[in-house]
């Protein structure tokens, strides 16, 4: 399949990763290293998808002040560049990487304002590059100014073009989008686990808990519904079918970006129509490799063939509910 895939980044960012021996607040910290890199979670995902020889189309809403990194980060990894510019600096978000604590902290900007206009400025781009068939993903926050249904309506008209919408979103927008009745439910949502407790409105303490909040989703109609949970890997729920997935990561360098990762293993999946279990493994696979690399990048194919090939798989059945 040769249709591109495009990602949609509302409110990217410039993530700005410091590197500490230790995380103290209220104290003053030497850093041992900083990085750079464009980032948001749709950028992310086009990066991990380019470097698995996917083509992809990134857009979203970008700053037209400091798009130099992105426009490098595209022009690096042959990601045709769909962004609307907007007047204004895109956001840098701060990633403090705690190296005794083996953790990431983020601190993540407000970012540049958008109005109906922005928007209808990137429906009118998703009419100009959406194929039908082609496999579109919606992700990350929304900047201020966009109200919270505004990942509704992208889905709304991205089905009526024919598309498979996964989003990747939290709070108000990814409730919003999972509310509608009219048949324009994303094809894939991945939350991970506090995102669905939001969306659930309870906590969900227990595996059991988690597998009922993602059963729920599909059977209103979400087709594949990806619960992530850190180190404690992945679930995957289907129609009838429910699968565990985990792979333990060796010398993590940066977590930032691993659920990223995670969805361009879903999307390189389901481009190629993989079964559950198929998109399990690479999924999983892609994350644990992005783990070892700082930054949205992926290391060698043979790599993540190796690990996806790891992935211990348990399949749930229906009494584990
Ligand atoms: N410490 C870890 N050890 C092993 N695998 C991990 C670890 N952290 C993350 N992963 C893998 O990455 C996937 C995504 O991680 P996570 O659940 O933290 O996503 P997320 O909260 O969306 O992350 P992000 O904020 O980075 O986008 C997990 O399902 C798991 O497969
Ligand atoms: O503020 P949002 O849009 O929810 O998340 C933004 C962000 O944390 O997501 C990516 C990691 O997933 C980073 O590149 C970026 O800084």
């Amino acid at each position: 399949m040769t249709t591109p895939v495009l990602t949609v980044t509302l409110n990217p960012a410039i993530d700005q990763t410091i590197t500490l021996d230790a995380l103290r607040p209220g104290h003053v910290h030497r850093a041992k290293a900083v990085r750079h890199n464009a980032g948001g979670k749709g950028v992310n995902v086009a990066s991990c998808l380019a470097d698995w020889g996917v083509p992809v189309i990134a857009g979203g809403l970008l700053g037209a002040a400091n798009a130099a990194p992105f426009e490098a980060l595209f022009a690096a990894k042959g990601i045709a560049d769909g962004f609307v510019r907007l007047s204004g600096e895109t956001r840098t978000n701060i990633k403090i990487a705690d190296l005794a604590g083996a953790d990431t902290t983020d601190i993540n900007l407000p970012g540049l304002s958008a109005d109906a206009a922005a928007l209808e400025r990137v429906r009118q781009s998703l009419r100009d590059l959406v194929e039908p068939g082609a496999l579109v993903l919606l992700a990350g926050s929304l900047p201020d100014g966009l109200p919270a249904d505004s990942y509704a309506t992208l889905s709304a008209d991205l089905a009526a073009l024919g598309a498979r919408t996964v989003l990747d979103s939290s709070g108000a927008p990814l409730a919003a989008a999972l509310a509608v009745t009219d048949g324009t439910l994303p094809y894939c949502v991945k939350p991970n686990r506090h995102e669905l407790e939001d969306w659930a409105g309870k906590p969900l303490p227990g595996l059991p808990d988690v597998l009922a909040a993602a059963r729920d989703l599909n059977r209103r109609g979400v087709g594949v519904v990806v619960v992530s949970l850190g180190a404690e890997g992945a679930l995957f729920v289907s129609g009838d079918r429910a699968v565990r997935g985990r792979l333990p990561a060796v010398n993590p360098l940066s977590t930032v970006g691993a659920g990223d990762a995670m969805v361009a293993g879903l999307i390189a999946a389901f481009r190629r129509d993989c079964p559950l279990e198929e998109v399990a493994r690479l999924s999983i696979a892609f994350a644990v490799a992005k783990l070892g690399q700082f930054g949205p990048n992926l290391p060698e194919a043979d790599t993540v063939r190796a690990l996806a090939a790891q992935v211990t798989l348990t399949d749930l059945a229906p009494t584990d509910l």
